[in-house]
């Protein structure tokens, strides 16, 4: 009953597998191993983008930092939500790693909407020299409160940001839960709205840690690899990077962890609601937000359950109600499901 984080869950047993493979003899370090020919391959295949230029990075926060400072210039701003995990968690890497580009937040609830982009953007104008110059818009697709943009709401953003010629980030940790879920193709959900960069996430979703970086436009790319690596993060070792992601885009391994990580947090969502709890945040992937007394938690945490408060602290008054944040990975079996939701309708119906 581990839903604390998909960053908990383990590695793929094919994942596994594929290190393994690749520890045998020699390999070009730094990224010029072969198999990192097989990902950028596999990659620009997926996404229907034969140029595009393709880089691993070990950690989300690399990949969004280090993505944000070749597309952002120290003076300028990265537009985001306030809840974006750029903002609330990722201890000032972007705005370290671009040499001091600030985070404008956006004013909303979990998804950015367009009039408040267009007015955060707007409200940047006619500052001269002296305020932060528009930057690049950022949006985390899976959101950070286990939300999905649909294609049209994506459009409405990436729309505005063209209009002021902004380029588009997107913070793809999750971006195999929110394709699943939209059962759209990933080019149609990147490069075909407008997005200049992504990061497609492997390591809530089976990897030991691996997160491509893909610039869709070759040209605006050479910078990230200096920037990588005066960030210390190229790895000379890049072999077991690429094995992990070779691995994860073989087969469709990474839509195989995707659609089961989805499928337990629907069962999830469901058997909480039908136990009378709030659900906060629309459970479109593999995260459920909801809440419940305070009591009932501390009789789920009592019986082994793992996760985080998400709306306070475990301590307080027993029945107030209080959100949680539950993650299914993709290793959960139903089996964990059930135990979870039958401990949750005993503590409810006592
Ligand atoms: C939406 C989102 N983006 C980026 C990250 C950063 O990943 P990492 O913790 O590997 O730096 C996370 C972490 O879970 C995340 O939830
Ligand atoms: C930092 C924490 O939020 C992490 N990104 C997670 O989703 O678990």
């Amino acid at each position: 009953m581990f839903f604390a984080s998909d960053n908990a869950g383990p590695v793929h047993p094919k994942v596994m597998a594929a290190l393994h493979e690749a520890n045998t003899g020699h390999a070009l370090p730094y990224g010029d191993d072969e198999l990192m020919d097989e990902v950028r391959q596999r990659l620009r295949d997926l996404f229907e983008a034969p140029d595009a230029a393709v880089y691993l990075v070990a950690t989300g926060t690399a990949a969004n930092a280090l993505a944000l400072a070749t597309m952002c210039k120290p003076w300028q701003t990265v537009f985001c939500s306030p809840v974006a995990h750029i903002q609330e968690d990722e201890c000032n890497a972007p705005e370290f790693y671009s040499g001091g580009a600030k985070l404008t937040l956006v004013p909303g609830g979990d998804r950015m909407c367009p009039e408040a982009l267009r007015s955060a953007i707007k409200a940047e104008e006619n500052r001269g020299v002296h305020g932060p110059q528009r930057g690049p818009v950022s949006i985390t697709q899976v959101t950070e409160s286990g939300t999905v943009y649909d294609l049209d709401e994506l459009r409405a953003l990436t729309e505005i940001a063209q209009e002021f010629q902004l380029p588009v980030h997107m913070d793809g940790a999750r971006i195999a839960n929110a394709v699943v879920k939209l059962d759209c193709t990933l080019a149609q959900m990147t490069w075909k709205l407008g997005v200049d960069a992504v990061s497609f996430g492997g390591t809530k979703n089976g990897l030991m840690g691996v997160e491509a970086v893909i610039f869709f436009d070759p040209a605006k790319a050479q910078e990230f690899e200096y920037r990588r690596k005066r960030g210390a993060h190229l790895f000379s070792k890049h072999r077991y990077l690429s094995a992990q992601m070779a691995a994860y885009l073989r087969d469709d391994l990474w839509r195989e962890c995707a659609l089961k990580a989805n499928a337990n947090a629907r069962r999830l969502a469901q058997g909480l609601e039908q136990a009378g709890a709030e659900i906060l945040h629309r459970p479109d992937a593999n995260m459920v937000f909801a809440a419940l007394p305070r009591r009932i938690h501390h009789r789920l945490l009592a019986a082994g359950a793992q996760y985080y408060p998400w709306t306070g602290d475990f301590n307080g008054p027993a029945d107030e109600m209080l959100g949680a944040r539950l993650v299914c990975d993709w290793s959960l079996d139903t089996a964990d499901i059930n135990r979870f939701l039958d401990i949750l309708q005993t503590s409810v119906s006592e």
